[in-house]
C-alpha cells in the first residue's frame, strides 16, 4: 500500500490515569515519605533511596498523573466524565482501577460513580 493510501491513524482509545494517595495517619505517625510524587501533570517520579543506582527508570509517564491532594472531582473532570457521558449515549465503554491494597481504588472509584450517577440524574 502507498504511502498516501495507508488509514488515517484512529484516536487512543485506552487512557491510562495515574492518582496518587496522600499518606495516611498511620504512615505520617510513623514517619515514612511517599516513594512516588508528580513532577509535572503526565509524569511520576520514584525517589526511593534504595533504588539508587539501579538501572530501572526513576520517572514514568502516562496520560495524566494527579498528586494526593487533587480532589476527585478533578479526576472525574478531566479523567472520566467524558466516558460517564458516552455510557449515558449507549456506547460501550469501562472504567477500572488497578493498585495495590489501599492505595485508593474504592475511594476513587466511588468518587467517581457518585460524580456520574448526579450527572445521569441531572440528564433525566
Ligand atoms: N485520594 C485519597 N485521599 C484521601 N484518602 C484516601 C485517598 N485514597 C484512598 N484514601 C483512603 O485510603 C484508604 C484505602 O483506600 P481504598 O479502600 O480505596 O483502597 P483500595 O485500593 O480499594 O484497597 P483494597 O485493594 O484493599 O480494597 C481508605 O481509608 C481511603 O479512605
Amino acid at each position: 500500500m502507498e504511502k498516501t493510501q495507508m488509514p488515517v491513524a484512529r484516536e487512543e482509545k485506552i487512557l491510562v490515569l495515574v492518582r496518587l494517595r496522600p499518606l495516611n495517619e498511620k504512615e505520617i505517625a510513623a514517619n515514612e515519605a511517599a516513594d512516588w510524587e508528580c513532577i509535572n501533570d503526565t509524569t511520576i517520579l520514584y525517589r526511593n533511596t534504595l533504588r539508587e543506582g539501579s538501572n530501572f527508570p526513576s520517572a514514568y509517564s502516562f496520560d495524566r498523573v494527579y498528586r494526593g491532594e487533587c480532589p476527585t472531582r478533578q479526576i472525574y473532570e478531566d479523567g472520566t466524565k467524558e466516558i460517564a457521558l458516552s455510557v449515558v449515549k449507549g456506547i460501550n465503554c469501562s472504567i477500572f482501577a488497578y493498585g495495590q491494597t489501599s492505595s485508593g481504588k474504592t475511594y476513587t472509584m466511588s468518587g467517581i460513580t457518585e460524580f456520574a450517577v448526579s450527572l445521569k440524574s441531572n440528564q433525566c
